[in-house]
């Protein structure tokens, strides 16, 4: 299991092959159809990195990125529903740690609050334990990695890298409606730090983006329309992953 192996890749450095990934194929997608039955989703979505060496398989990784705003979280939780993911979403689990009042809590909520990013070895170590505590096989992580800073400590970390990488597209000027009527109480979703986000975005996420597409990991979304509309070119996606 996952669990189990953590402390092992810790220890071994293993990547994907990108020329493995089943959604560079041509493949015949088909049309919306319900969810598939868990067993076979089971075996279509098994990592392509292989096995850890004591028999146990890596779970099928899959980062979802975007700008604030674009729609990461909405989609995430319709994939994980329809598709069998866990969803990890690295915001969250720093939210999280906020809210326990540690001093390291207190950290993040500064950072959050200027629009910045939270050192990496901080997220990783979020992300490392609740990827170890779940027993998923295949694990959506949204919003992470967010700069190359992230993107180098996870691969270290973990010693792994992901399957698949969802790039939502969307313009700046929807980006911000959507964040200003999110209305969920965030400390970041105001007009100050939202400016400053979108900054960091361009600056230090689309470089992962970037890399990545070099790689042939990345689906790019059009995250315009509404949350149906993009959601059946996601369905697509997944749906032609496990065809
Ligand atoms: N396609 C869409 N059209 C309009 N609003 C959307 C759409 N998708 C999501 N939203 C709304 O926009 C806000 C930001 O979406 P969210 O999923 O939290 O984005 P992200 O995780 O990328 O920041 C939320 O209030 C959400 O309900
Ligand atoms: N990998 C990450 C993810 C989020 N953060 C911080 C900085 C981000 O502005 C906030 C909020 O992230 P979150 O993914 O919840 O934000 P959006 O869903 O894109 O609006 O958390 C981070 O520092 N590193
Ligand atoms: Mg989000």
């Amino acid at each position: 299991m996952w669990r189990r192996q953590v402390g092992a890749l810790l220890l071994r450095h293993r990547s994907t092959p990108s020329s493995t990934l089943r959604h560079h194929l041509p493949l015949p997608v088909p049309d919306q159809s319900p969810p598939l039955a868990s067993n076979l989703l089971l075996r279509l979505f098994t990592s392509q990195s292989g096995e850890g060496g004591d028999g146990a398989t890596k779970p099928f990784i899959a980062f979802v990125l975007g700008g604030p705003g674009s729609g990461k979280g909405t989609q995430c939780v319709r994939i994980a529903s329809d598709f069998g993911f866990a969803h990890l979403s690295a915001g969250d689990l720093l939210r999280s740690e906020i809210s326990t009042g540690s001093e390291k809590g207190e950290l993040i909520l500064n950072i959050i609050k200027e629009g910045k990013i939270v050192p990496s070895e901080i997220t990783v170590e979020l992300i490392r334990k609740a990827m170890e505590s779940s027993d998923a096989k295949r694990v959506l992580i949204d919003g992470f990695p967010r700069c190359e800073e992230n993107r180098i400590a996870f691969e270290r970390i973990t010693g792994t890298e992901p399957d698949l990488v969802i790039f939502f597209d969307c313009p700046e000027d929807e980006m911000v409606k959507r964040l200003l009527g999110r209305n969920q109480g965030r400390v970041d979703d105001n007009i100050e730090t939202i400016k400053k986000r979108l900054k960091v975005f361009e600056s230090l996420n689309i470089p992962v983006v970037d890399y990545y597409t070099s790689r042939g990991k990345v689906h790019k979304i059009n995250a315009t329309g509404t949350e149906e509309e993009i959601f059946g070119a996601v369905h697509k996606l997944f749906s032609s992953l496990s065809s």
